[in-house]
């Protein structure tokens, strides 16, 4: 029987760097964006000399890339030995088969089932993996054809389109390096890919029960008890993979959706990043470890609609620009200190008014709606004009502070890319987003994440994200498709690629 995944992509709104290190915390929002990961049996039948085996088979797709690797799994010891190419291998994809695999086995070997794991995976796995097409960045065709960069032109790439990789301008030339990189929108493909792998296959053994796409907020609380274990295994797969400990709010993103995350102490993979070792023990060191993150509910107050939009090609290094930013910490304590702790204080009181602003939405519903109607229409400076009682009044000065908040980040932000000598809000990038920040409707605009060269997003009130979009489209930035959308890893009914049919036969052709 066939199982499908999904976990969706991130955007860190605040907290970027702090993040690293607890107990700072960060928000960070989840997105439609949504890869997939689909397995099923190798085999229809259970060989009758499957008894004996040791290996079994384990074939991985990525039709988006036209790669297709094939392994033998040890039974045993849950390790990929790859019979394919090397090249076309997928070192996330391998981690997380290994680690959701080695994970299965301990669960069933303490229930005394081992066996009824092994009859399972003798049948082989076949595990194509799909992401969504806003992972990735489509900015050099756009322009190639001459297109606008309009949401428009976006939305006639058909779903799970070919993923171009990284070229030298767009004249056909392959970049010289020999493996060539994918051209991406910074929303997590690693962990977002990682997380479904390992969520469908711990679904797929019976290990866990994923909660559906459809099932209500309640029903979630108490699944998400459930899929801590995805969360451990994805996450750790995901560091291994990576060859780094970052604060893993991507990981935790794609598995419990938008949220405040606290980064987990990096002791607990201690074990995992000792080279060589037996797998199974890894497994259950690192599952027997104190995991300290924590992964509260959060999300943008109601009416409030995220955008993105991608400035240029190329991007930022974030392992370059977290090192520089870490080389200035023991260079200049003193100004890092006081730096940080002003940010950790602005992140925590913009936090603090957005968290109020959800409040205000569910005690006066009808209120708070027909501020922020106006809000939309309106320029920040006009905001309080609006207002016909006290509780509007309320709503209005925690936009108001919220934004107050915001540009102190921005401001410590920028002074700390300048001290550490990485363009974390890009000088090119500050008129925009203050401009941005000016329109009507906007309440914030900002460099996700890291920042740098990568992406820019705003946070629009109500309707008047098509006009910030279509000002962004004008200047040469490309406004993205992606939204919020607070779900994490679920269960869906079946290969996506078959509800997107439809959309997929209308699209034009981008050779
Ligand atoms: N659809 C896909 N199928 C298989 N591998 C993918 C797919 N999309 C991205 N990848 C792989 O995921 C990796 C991207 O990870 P990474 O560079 O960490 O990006 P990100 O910052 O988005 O997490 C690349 O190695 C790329 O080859
Ligand atoms: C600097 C950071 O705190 C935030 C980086 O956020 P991004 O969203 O820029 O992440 P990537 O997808 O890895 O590029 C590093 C971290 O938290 O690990």
């Amino acid at each position: 029987m066939e199982v499908v995944a999904s976990a969706p992509g991130k955007v860190l709104i605040s907290g970027g760097y702090l993040i690293l290190e607890r107990p700072n915390a960060g928000l960070v929002l989840s997105t439609n964006a949504r890869f997939y990961a689909i397995v099923k049996p190798l085999y229809e039948e259970i060989k009758p000399e499957s008894w004996a085996w040791s290996w079994t088979d384990v074939k991985v797709s990525s039709p988006q890339l036209s790669r297709e690797a094939t392994y033998k799994l040890s039974l045993e010891k849950s390790t990929l030995h790859c019979t394919t190419s090397r090249n076309s291998v997928n070192p996330f994809v391998e981690h997380a088969v290994q680690y959701a695999v080695a994970a299965a086995r301990r669960n069933f070997v303490e229930k005394g089932k081992k066996d009824v794991l092994e009859k399972v995976l003798v049948q082989g796995l076949d595990i194509t993996i799909l992401g969504s097409n806003d992972f990735y960045s489509f900015r050099s065709q756009i322009e190639a054809h001459g297109l606008p960069l309009t949401r428009k032109t976006l939305a006639t790439f058909p779903s799970f389109f070919s993923i171009t990789f990284n070229t030298e301008g767009w004249n056909g030339t392959v970049s010289r390096s020999c493996k060539p990189e994918v051209a991406k929108t910074g929303l997590g493909s690693s962990a977002a890919m990682t997380t479904s792998v390992v969520a469908a296959l711990l679904h797929y053994f019976g290990v866990v029960k994923l909660p559906s796409s459809s099932i209500s907020l309640t029903e979630q609380v108490s699944a998400e008890l459930n899929i801590d274990m995805v969360h451990i295994i994805a996450q750790s797969a995901h560091c291994l993979a990576q060859g780094k400990i970052g604060s893993g709010f991507d990981v935790s993103a794609a598995v419990f959706g938008s949220q405040r995350y606290v980064r987990f102490s990096p002791s607990v993979l201690s074990s995992a990043q000792i080279g060589g070792s037996y797998m199974p023990d890894v497994i259950s060191d690192i599952l027997n470890a104190k995991w300290d993150h924590e992964a509260s509910r959060f999300s943008l107050p109601p009416l409030m609609t995220l955008l993105l939009g991608e400035p240029g090609s190329g991007g930022s290094s974030t392992t370059s620009m977290v090192g520089s930013v870490k080389q200035w910490q023991k260079s200049d304590p003193k100004n890092y200190l006081e730096t940080w702790t002003r940010l950790a204080d602005a992140n925590a009181k913009l936090e603090a008014q957005l968290n109020l602003l959800n409040k205000f939405a569910r005690e006066q519903w009808a209120i708070y709606e027909q501020i922020m109607g106006m809000c939309s229409y309106s320029a920040h400076e006009k905001w309080m004009e609006q207002v016909v009682d006290q509780f509007q009044e309320e709503v209005v000065k925690s936009l108001l502070g919220a934004r107050d908040y915001f540009f102190k980040i921005r401001f410590l932000m920028q002074q700390m890319g300048k001290a550490a000598g990485v363009p974390i809000e890009p000088e090119s990038q500050t008129q925009l987003l203050d401009s941005t920040m000016n329109m009507e409707g906007v309440l914030l605009a900002g460099v996700p994440g890291a920042g740098g060269f990568d992406a820019i997003f705003a946070i629009i009130i109500g309707e008047a994200t098509d006009a910030v979009a279509k000002a962004w489209s004008s200047v040469g930035v490309l406004p993205l498709l992606v939204k919020e959308d607070s779900h994490g890893v679920s269960l869906e009914a079946g290969d996506p690629r078959n509800s997107e049919l439809t959309s997929a036969i209308s699209s034009i052709k981008i050779n």
